[in-house]
């Protein structure tokens, strides 16, 4: 990451935490460098004092590790199952607010959060803005182990080039619930509700990158400073 990327993550996520987390609030931590970010902007102003009281729900073992170490409050959505905000990083962002996201494997958890947030404010560097889904990122889809190759198969059917994703030691990468990740590449999505449909009845596919109608705030980091953008509906 260029260091001046890694400077508008940071700004996009420190301006999120400042306009969206209030005080008492419980909150969804997003995973992923920018989400990162948040986390600790969070616990910057915890040690100024501010935001003593909010308590988050992290996406993955990543995030939930960085958020204990940093003395972050945290909770489950087991006994909150109802979230006020979450802020998350994305992929690909298209102009209506839908995503690509799981560069880093979390999506099945930021997608449960994120459906269970009456807010969600994806926060991301200018370089991830698309005109279609696709276009820049490949979609991740979360298999089951059991019969993955059939869903490799069935996700080639649809015309994707899936590569297997992998750890740098070269086994294969692992999600938090023990599932493969199968990296699609389908070129510009036309048509995302209908993948996202099709995808949705196959049995041993858990979850895929798709993030439709769930942003509702976009704030985006670049050369010409921080942007947000609410959802139009
Ligand atoms: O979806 C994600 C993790 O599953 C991340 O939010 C996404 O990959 C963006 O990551 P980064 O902020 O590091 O660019």
């Amino acid at each position: 990451m260029s260091d001046a990327i890694g400077r508008y993550k940071q700004q996009a996520a420190a301006w999120a935490v400042e306009a969206f987390f209030r005080p008492g609030m419980v909150v969804g931590l997003g995973t992923g460098s920018t989400a990162a970010f948040a986390v600790r902007r969070l616990a910057e102003l915890r040690a100024e004092g501010r935001l003593l009281d909010v308590r988050g729900v992290p996406t993955s073992v990543e995030t939930e590790a960085l958020a204990r170490s940093l003395g972050v409050p945290l909770t489950t959505l087991e006994e909150q199952p109802v979230l006020d905000v979450t802020i998350d990083g994305a992929d690909e962002v298209a102009p209506d607010l839908s995503l690509i996201k799981g560069g880093g494997g979390a999506l099945l958890r930021e997608k449960i959060v994120a459906q269970a947030s009456r807010r969600v404010v994806i926060v991301v560097d200018a370089g991830k803005l698309s005109p279609k889904l696709g276009t820049r990122w490949a979609l991740p889809v979360e298999v089951l182990p059991f019969g993955w190759r059939s869903q490799a198969l069935f996700l080639e059917s649809l015309g994707a080039r899936v590569t297997q994703r992998q750890r740098a030691d070269g086994e294969p990468f692992l999600t938090d619930q023990g599932n493969l990740v199968l990296d699609c590449a389908f070129g510009p999505i036309d048509d995302p509700e209908m993948l996202a449909a099709r995808l949705g009845t196959r049995a041993g596919v858990v979850g895929h990158g798709l993030f439709l109608s769930l942003t509702t705030d976009l704030v985006v980091a670049g050369p010409d400073g921080v942007e947000h953008r609410a959802r139009q509906d």
